[in-house]
């Protein structure tokens, strides 16, 4: 479902990854691990074509792709109903019944999302994906702000739904989700810092 291949791909115009090659068929998730720094959202953006690559190449069904970073990107004005209603309405579809209990919404419907807790609202920022419709999910680190008993949640709607409904993900995080996946260490993929100039690249 998506295929990458011999990626090579650079933030603020300095090379940060270079050789990333990897698959993940549908009905799976591949986590991505590494230090801070070592290039987990830069390639999360070049996968999702947020950013272009400078090499290599990336392959997955038209359309069926969405990013979520760890910012919550919630409407705080409109309840969490509101907030639910309008993303599926962007993306054309309903939002499914079964989201809020999902994500543990239920309570929470008619409250402005402003005034959640940070929790609460990454969880209404996650219940995003449960709305959208798109099969191949580029996370970066998902579960900040959530407590245990919200990030077995999390990691219950990813398996049970979205990877059993023929979905995939790749997901930065630096904590165990508990999805049976496999890990994909970044570190031996640094760039090479002055590989191509892009060090002096940087100062131009
Ligand atoms: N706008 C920018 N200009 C130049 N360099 C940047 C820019 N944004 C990030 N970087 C650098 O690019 C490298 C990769 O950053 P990235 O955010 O992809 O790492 P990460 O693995 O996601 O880190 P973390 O685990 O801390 O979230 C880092 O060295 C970072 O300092």
């Amino acid at each position: 479902m998506l295929q990458v291949r011999a990626l090579r791909c650079a933030r603020g115009g300095v090379p940060v990854l270079d050789g990333v090659s990897f698959d993940v068929k549908a009905g799976e998730a591949l986590i991505l691990r590494g230090p801070n720094g070592v290039g987990k959202t830069t390639l999360l953006r070049t996968l999702a074509g947020l950013q272009p690559a400078l090499d290599g190449t990336v392959e997955y069904p038209g359309a069926t792709g969405a990013y979520a970073s760890h910012a919550d990107g919630i409407k705080t004005a409109l309840t969490v109903t509101e907030n639910l209603t309008f993303w599926a309405q962007v993306y054309g579809r309903d939002v499914p019944g079964s989201v809020y209990a999902a994500f543990d919404l239920d309570a929470l419907r008619t409250r402005a999302a402003g005034t959640l807790s940070a929790g609460q609202k990454r969880r209404l920022g996650l219940a995003r994906l449960g709305v959208i419709g798109r099969s191949v999910l580029f996370l970066d680190e998902p579960t900040v702000s959530l407590d245990g008993f919200s990030v077995r949640m999390f990691a219950d709607w990813m398996r049970d739904v979205h990877l059993a409904g023929g979905g995939c993900a790749v997901i930065a995080t630096h904590i165990d989700l508990g999805l049976d996946a496999p890990a994909l260490d970044l570190t031996p993929y640094v760039a090479q810092p002055d590989a191509d100039g892009g060090a002096d690249e940087a100062f131009l």
